[in-house]
């Protein structure tokens, strides 16, 4: 059991790697408020001030992406001591903790395919599917958590994720479809105040986390990428600095939100499509190393298959999270091209 005393060395990862199977939900009074450890990586804060602020933060997804764990832990070790200031609802959910004990992006399945209720076919086919019972987990936890805010409150849910691959924009974000809003000027702001000065606007509703809590919750929701895949403790924290250091005045509602900020620096995209596997035959024609957004030339046969072919149709045409070892019916690459603000 945890207690005070621990808090100056504790470590979330390494805590959630020692009890992947611990679902008994405990409460600590902690000097800022609240933490109620709800299940394995699924820890809640309460501030001592009440708050119209709900934030979830949410790593781990993907097992093998480390530094937004890292920073994650780090923020949750100075919450708990006292030296990060909680001033917001907030969320902490690493998302595959048995996947993080391998270093694997996943067990089985990947889980940011299995939100929005998708876990349900998997479950169906097997009761007992680790990847598909976290899914629906992490769902009720967010549920019960955004459910608890008040109508005009404000939630935000920033999936934190890592790339496979090199990327030509270091970091950037996926703006989930938004279901016929907006998007919000003072989100792409966040944004880039944070380091990411890419994001790319989704095309329609998905199975992804962020998906999911801007769905049905209405939160402002971004998965968001910020560096490289590495094993835990290669990460150079200094490269992800300015992401956590906004992340902590967010979680100090010491962040203002502003509508104002120029995006002249911005570089937006929208999917044009998604390329998907409908064959064993599909294969992109891309190297293991090619870094995400690479353009390509007019005419180039980028998705090979016998039925459905893909061939770049304008010079220019750009992918991001080509990956040929997805399932049937999985997406391949998304292939993306530069929009402006409407
Ligand atoms: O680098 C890659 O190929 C994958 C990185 C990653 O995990 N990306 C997310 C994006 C989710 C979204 O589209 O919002 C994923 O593929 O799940
Ligand atoms: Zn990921």
């Amino acid at each position: 059991m945890l207690t005070t005393q621990d808090f100056n060395t504790f470590n979330f990862i390494d805590f959630v790697c020692q009890n992947p199977d611990q679902h008994e939900r405990f409460e600590l009074d902690i000097e800022q408020g609240k933490a109620i450890f709800h299940d394995a990586g699924i820890l809640e804060f309460i501030p001592k001030q009440t708050s119209d602020q709900y934030v979830c933060l949410s790593c781990g997804v993907h097992g093998n992406e480390t530094a937004p764990m890292e920073i994650v832990s780090d923020i949750v070790r100075d919450i708990l001591v006292g030296v990060q200031s909680l001033q917001v609802n907030l969320l902490i959910l690493l998302g595959n903790p048995k996947a993080m004990l391998q270093q694997e992006r996943f067990l089985e399945f990947n889980l940011n395919r299995m939100f929005n209720h998708h876990w349900k076919s998997y479950l169906e086919a097997d009761p007992n599917c680790y990847e598909a019972l976290r899914a629906k987990r992490l769902e009720s936890a967010v549920q019960d958590f955004f459910e608890k805010s008040p109508g005009d409150a404000r939630r935000y849910h920033y999936d934190l994720h890592t790339a496979i691959r090199a990327s030509k924009h270091q970091r950037f974000a996926i703006y989930p479809y938004l279901d016929g809003r907006d998007a919000k000027a003072e989100q792409l702001a966040f944004m880039q105040d944070c380091g990411v000065n890419t994001v790319l606007l989704y095309h329609k509703p998905s199975s992804t986390f962020s998906y999911h809590s801007s769905h049905h919750f209405k939160a402002d929701a971004f998965t968001v990428e910020l560096g490289k895949v590495k094993p835990f403790g290669e990460n150079n924290r200094d490269d992800f600095k300015q992401s956590e250091n906004q992340l902590r005045k967010l979680v100090a509602a010491n962040y203002h939100f502003n509508n104002d900020r120029s995006t002249d620096e911005l570089n937006l995209f929208a999917v044009k499509k998604e390329l998907l596997r409908v064959s064993d035959d599909s294969h992109l024609n891309v190297d293991d190393d090619l870094a995400n957004f690479t353009e390509f030339e007019q005419g180039f046969e980028l998705l090979s298959d016998p039925e459905e072919p893909y061939v770049v149709e304008s010079d220019g045409e750009a992918i991001v999270f080509p990956n040929n070892k997805v399932p049937m019916g999985q997406r391949m690459a998304l292939l993306i091209e530069p929009v402006s603000l409407g």
